[in-house]
């Protein structure tokens, strides 16, 4: 998507100087800064310190990764020890398992002196591949829009409440919940999107900017506030997206997205969760008991992050000094709360057979 009219994907290859571009997200929505990485070291630091973030990001952040472990080192070992080196950085988006599995299947039967170059070939179709899906993705949440913005009352918006950035820069482009959002308002459809801050790292601060940069009328409000708006008629759908969606359509997002969830049930609002089906793991049912939560700094709760009057970017402390904090980074939506799972083959219900029968090869794959 465009910043200042430039249009950019969140990473991307320097053929020049042989190495990864990222935007350094911990800087947004303030600065724009482009981090070059050459080192897989560097790479892995990017994904844990949340340089980079959002699931279908890592996955294509990390096969990146592998192209530069092979570039070092093309042997056997180093295959196996760059994947297990980069399975580490984050435990709960299951992007970034698919990423790793799908470059060592391809790299493993490969003879060595070819390793590095169809490393970096795949990791430039991985990242091409997500921008697609996600357009898609885009497509198929939008008719969704269009059939609620029908039944509107004429000059009124229809009104998403999206939690965390499931936007452009948590993926290669377009987003996944922000894709529908993009297109419907690229056509004309009068939308206005309530937009949660999402405490502790206000991943909002980036959705309200991604937004704000494509014109689209938002509005940043505190996570507390949704349940009210919902109560008060603001809200037609609620539109996420998801770090591991489960065999049986459980929905792991950021934490706080299950509180919304809880919401949009007690007051008859369409629950969607977009997803591109790199973010299914099909080796999962039940989400609360199986997937595994990032457990973050605790510093993230105590302190945040902003610019001053003067312009600088700085941390400040919220707490008392030396208070106990807890930072669970993500929970799980059951999926009978889950309206529909928005993917880039169409909508399906959040059930297995609504899963399987869209994805019937993927399914299979562990049956
Ligand atoms: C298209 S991104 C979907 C999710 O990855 C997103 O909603 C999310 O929870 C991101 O978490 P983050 O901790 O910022 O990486």
């Amino acid at each position: 998507m465009k910043i200042n009219g430039t249009h950019y994907r969140s990473l991307w290859w320097n053929h020049e100087n042989n190495v990864l571009e990222i935007i350094d997200q911990r800087w947004l929505p303030h600065e724009l800064r482009i981090q070059q990485i050459a080192r897989l070291q560097d790479l892995a630091t990017a994904i844990v310190e949340m340089r980079v973030r959002g699931a279908p990001l890592i996955g294509a952040t990390a096969a990146y990764g592998m192209a530069l472990a092979m570039a070092e080192d093309p042997s056997d070992a180093n295959l196996d020890a760059a994947w297990a080196y980069l399975e580490k950085t984050r435990p709960t988006a299951i992007n970034l398992r698919w990423a790793l599995d799908r470059c060592r299947r391809a790299l493993q039967p490969l003879a060595e002196t070819d390793r590095a170059e169809a490393a970096l070939t795949l990791a430039h179709e991985i990242a091409d591949e997500d921008v697609e899906v996600n357009r898609r993705i885009g497509e198929n949440g939008l008719a969704l829009i269009r059939e609620i913005a029908a039944r509107k009352p004429a000059g009124e918006p229809t009104r998403l409440l999206t939690h965390c950035n499931a936007g452009w820069i948590a993926t290669v482009d377009w987003g996944t919940a922000t894709s529908p959002m993009y297109q419907a308002h690229d056509e004309g459809i009068a939308l206005h999107v309530w937009v949660d801050e999402t405490r502790p790292r206000n991943q909002g601060a980036l959705t309200a900017w991604e937004l704000g940069s494509h014109g689209v009328p938002h509005t940043y409000i505190t996570d507390n506030a949704g349940g009210h708006m919902m109560q008060h008629g603001l809200v037609d759908m609620v539109l996420i997206g998801t770090d591991r969606t489960t065999r049986q359509g459980d929905v792991c997002n950021k934490i706080g997205s299950y509180l919304k969830a809880l919401a949009a049930r007690d007051n008859d609002i369409p629950f969607y969760v977009a997803l591109p089906s790199s973010t299914i793991d099909w080796t999962v049912s039940n989400g609360v008991a199986e997937i595994p939560i990032e457990e973050r700094d605790v510093r993230e709760t105590t302190h945040v992050q902003g610019k001053t009057e003067a312009g600088a970017i700085e941390s400040v402390q919220l707490t008392p000094d030396d208070t106990p904090g807890g930072n669970p980074a993500f929970d799980v939506t059951p999926n009978r709360l889950v309206t529909g799972l928005i993917t880039e083959r169409g909508i399906c219900p959040a059930t297995p057979e609504g899963l399987s029968d869209m994805f019937p090869e993927l399914a299979r794959g562990v049956e």
